[in-house]
């Protein structure tokens, strides 16, 4: 009971001082203007006379207002709830401290209790020529206990307290690299982005344009080559992780794919077909698949090493770090079976049933599983042909049933019999929409591979529209259907056909992706999932989307250390470098101009922070695993000396570039594997990135987005002062490259 005095006594009758929680007030005063250009080199400042703001009525010690947004500046302090009247001006302050301040006109402003006096004027300097700035002022205070001050710092502490390295906080808003923005104006840069456009060394980037089921697996039984023979095409240079694929987009010449007689012979079979606008309008359809690619067997091919070719009895991936040692553990702790995993697609037709097989394809090959696409699709497309009406779908029609579940079990015993030469992961994508289908899969695959539905369902109607329009425009089943609203109405009875005996996975293993298409919400559901890569896979199609954006991937300017030739090292921008970053600020402004939540990444070296430095109007992260690659011991050297002083690893590193790990530094394959996180949020945003990173972290991270083998990783091309733009839409991945200088 309360005593009326200072002190309590508790239940033990032990004297208590009751908690006097003093009431303070957090005070935050803003300033805005809009107008950088006017403004935006000098820095908002508070100068106040009170002890309470540590007595800062000397400019000198005036306090530096937060850069809270573009044009938005924040001062925030605590102070007692009855605290004495704070006198406070505002001033401008430019970056070079030697010139001298702009104080605001007019008297004092007085603040009590967390209100100012004066309401709320607003803040006018005169500057330079009696120019005369403004700035709206806004003061908000509320209330709060020492308990929620001491709670919010702890989680302040705890997680939002950035590391800084030398001095650059990891994470900013632009905050003292503002004034850069002067100097880039004295750099010019056309306003048509276009005319920097350079080509891509290859068009194998632009997936959007092809369909994904023609990128699939050849049925064994119709080819014409040995499996196990290793092929190149074109440059015969190149060695490749999958051939068939790689053959059939080489085997065409870009330049035909749109020619305006808008028909194109396929070279790969000799089928003739077009791509239909919705408009009836024919265009190049690109056959990319339905038939045998001119095959160039190579006399230079030289497989580096066996484990990175998926045709050798090698079942574990030829990765670094976390995902070797997963998957040896899954393997050796495992069933017998569980050494090779097939993921089951499961969907009415349109649902991203071939689009969510090749994009985890691309994902398992590049992490280092020997993955492969099955699409049960073209094997029915070979063995029955194009045009089969809805009526082939009907599941009361027996011969449509025999031939649909003939070609799926070729599809799925090709699919075993090739991890059975040492294939890891299998993706078969059909609809198995029965739960008679499915069984029928489960009894193929016992004690021979472990299974994984994937289950992908859509209950927006306006998606699922869009989606079936794709695929009358991209599936090779409508390429002869001269109209493109038969097609659709054809196509729409094939699905309703499905509905009627469409069963929704139950059974064993499955992941469902239900609604997961705009990256807003949706839901995943598992069941009886476990091990090292099924876990992974849950985890990179949680964070996928089809939202539209562009990532910017650029190698920092050119460094002192390019210049002299040293490998590694972390030196500031030779005068090329200088001016590239500027160039490249430009080329962010005007490119990103309507994307107000894009985001800079760079890494934690200074030659990619400052290549940042002048880009305004977007945060900027660091990430230590965009740094480049650790040269260990060699680091500082020019490959001229490492030859001479280390001839072993340098003859080392020639034959085996990808695996070859720097003493007391990284691999290829090491950089892969820490850049996995990278690739997890890249896929996760959805608003555009721009990443400054390095030549070989690039290359790793262009070789996923294009769906390059590992081991051409190495050689691949990301010159300086070029930014290659990887637009990610809803049909796939586009490449755009721009050339900003030599
Ligand atoms: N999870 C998803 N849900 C709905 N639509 C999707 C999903 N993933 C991709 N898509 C969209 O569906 C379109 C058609 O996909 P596709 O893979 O050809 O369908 P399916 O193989 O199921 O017939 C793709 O171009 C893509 O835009
Ligand atoms: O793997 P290689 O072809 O050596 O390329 C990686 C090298 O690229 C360099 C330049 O030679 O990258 P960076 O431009 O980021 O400095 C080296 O630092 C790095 O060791």
């Amino acid at each position: 009971m309360a005593t009326g005095s200072e002190e309590e006594r508790d239940g033990n009758g032990i004297h208590q001082t009751p908690l006097r929680i003093p009431e303070l007030l957090y005070v935050s005063v803003k300033m805005e203007n809009p107008n950088l250009a006017l403004a935006g080199n000098l820095f908002p400042h508070v100068s106040c006379s009170s002890s309470l703001l540590g007595d800062s009525s000397e400019e000198s010690k005036a306090l530096s207002m937060e850069r809270e947004s573009a044009s938005m500046w924040e001062l925030s302090f605590v102070v007692p709830q009855y605290h004495e009247a704070l006198d406070f001006k505002f001033l401008l302050k430019p970056k070079d401290i030697n010139s001298p301040c702009f104080v605001e006109e007019g008297p004092s402003r007085v603040l009590i209790g967390g209100a100012l006096q004066d309401g709320a004027r607003l803040a006018s300097f005169k500057i330079d020529n009696d120019q005369v700035v403004e700035y709206r002022v806004f003061v908000q205070a509320s209330r709060v206990s020492s308990f929620d001050l001491a709670a919010s710092w702890r989680a302040y502490k705890g997680h939002f307290h950035f590391s800084a390295v030398r001095g650059i906080p990891d994470v900013s808003i632009n905050s003292e690299l503002q004034a850069e923005s002067e100097s880039v104006s004295s750099v010019s840069l056309e306003l048509d982005l276009e005319q920097y456009v350079v080509p891509a060394p290859s068009n194998l980037a632009n997936t959007a344009d092809v369909y994904a089921a023609n990128m699939t697996e050849n049925p064994r039984s119709l080819n014409s080559g040995s499996v196990s023979d290793s092929y190149s095409i074109g440059d015969d240079s190149v060695a490749t992780d999958q051939p068939e694929t790689e053959m059939e987009v080489n085997t065409l010449d870009p330049s035909m794919g749109y020619q305006s007689s808008g028909m194109v012979k396929s070279q790969s079979v000799g089928t003739i077909s077009t791509l239909r606008k919705e408009d009836g309008q024919r265009v190049a359809f690109v056959d990319r698949g339905v038939g045998f690619p001119r095959i160039v067997k190579s006399s230079s091919f030289n497989i580096i090493d066996p484990s990175l070719d998926p045709d050798t009895k090698n079942s574990f991936p030829a990765a670094a770090g976390a995902v070797a040692a997963g998957a040896i553990a899954d393997q050796m702790l495992g069933p017998k079976e569980d050494k090779h995993l097939a993921i089951v697609m499961v969907s009415l037709p349109a649902r991203g049933k071939t689009f969510t097989a090749a994009k985890l394809t691309r994902y398992l090959r590049w992490l280092g599983h020997n993955t492969k696409h099955f699409n049960v699709g073209k094997y029915r497309r070979l063995k029955h042909g194009t045009n089969q009406s809805a009526d082939f779908f009907r599941a009361d029609n027996p011969e449509g049933m025999e031939a649909r579940d003939e070609v799926a079990k070729l599809a799925f015993e090709d699919m075993i019999t090739w991890m059975q030469e040492g294939g890891q992961v299998g993706i078969f994508d059909a609809t198995n929409s029965s739960k008679k289908r499915r069984n029928m899969l489960m009894k193929l695959a016992e004690g021979r591979c472990k299974i994984i539905f994937l289950e992908t369902i859509c209950n927006d109607v306006d998606m699922i529209e869009r989606n079936i329009r794709f695929k009358i425009q991209q599936s090779p089943d409508y390429a002869e259907v001269p109209d493109f609203e038969a097609g659709l109405r054809d196509f729409k009875i094939r699905v309703a056909n499905y509905e009627k005996v469409y069963e929704t996975v139950k059974e064993g293993s499955y992941i469902k992706m239900i609604d997961m298409a705009s990256g807003r919400g949706g839901q995943i559901q598992v069941n009886n999932i476990s091990g090292y890569l099924p876990g992974r896979i849950v985890f990179f199609l949680m964070n996928t989307h089809l939202t539209p954006r562009p990532i910017l991937l650029t190698r920092h300017g050119e460094s002192q250390d390019n210049v002299r030739g040293r490998i590694g090292g972390d030196t500031e921008l030779s005068e090329h470098g200088e001016i590239y970053k500027q160039k490249l600020a430009k080329f962010v402004e005007k490119r990103l101009e309507s994307e107000r939540a894009a985001s800079i990444w760079t890494s934690t070296l200074q030659r990619t922070i400052l290549t940042a430095g002048p880009i305004v109007g977007f945060p900027k992260i660091q990430w230590r695993a965009l740094d480049e690659i650790n040269a260990g011991v060699c680091d500082g050297m020019t490959y001229e000396q490492i030859k001479k002083n280390m001839p072993d690893d340098y003859e080392s590193r020639k034959k085996d570039k990808l695996r070859y790990r720097y003493p007391r530094g990284e691999s290829y394959l090491d950089v892969i594997q820490r850049l996995e996180p990278v690739i997890i949020e890249l896929e996760r945003q959805r608003a555009p990135v721009v990443v400054i990173s390095h030549q070989a972290v690039l290359r790793a991270l262009y070789a996923y987005f294009t769906d390059r083998p590992l081991k051409e990783i190495p050689h691949m091309e990301v010159p300086l002062h070029t930014i290659i733009e990887i637009d990610l839409g809803v049909t796939g991945v586009q490449e755009k490259r721009y050339k900003l200088m030599d």
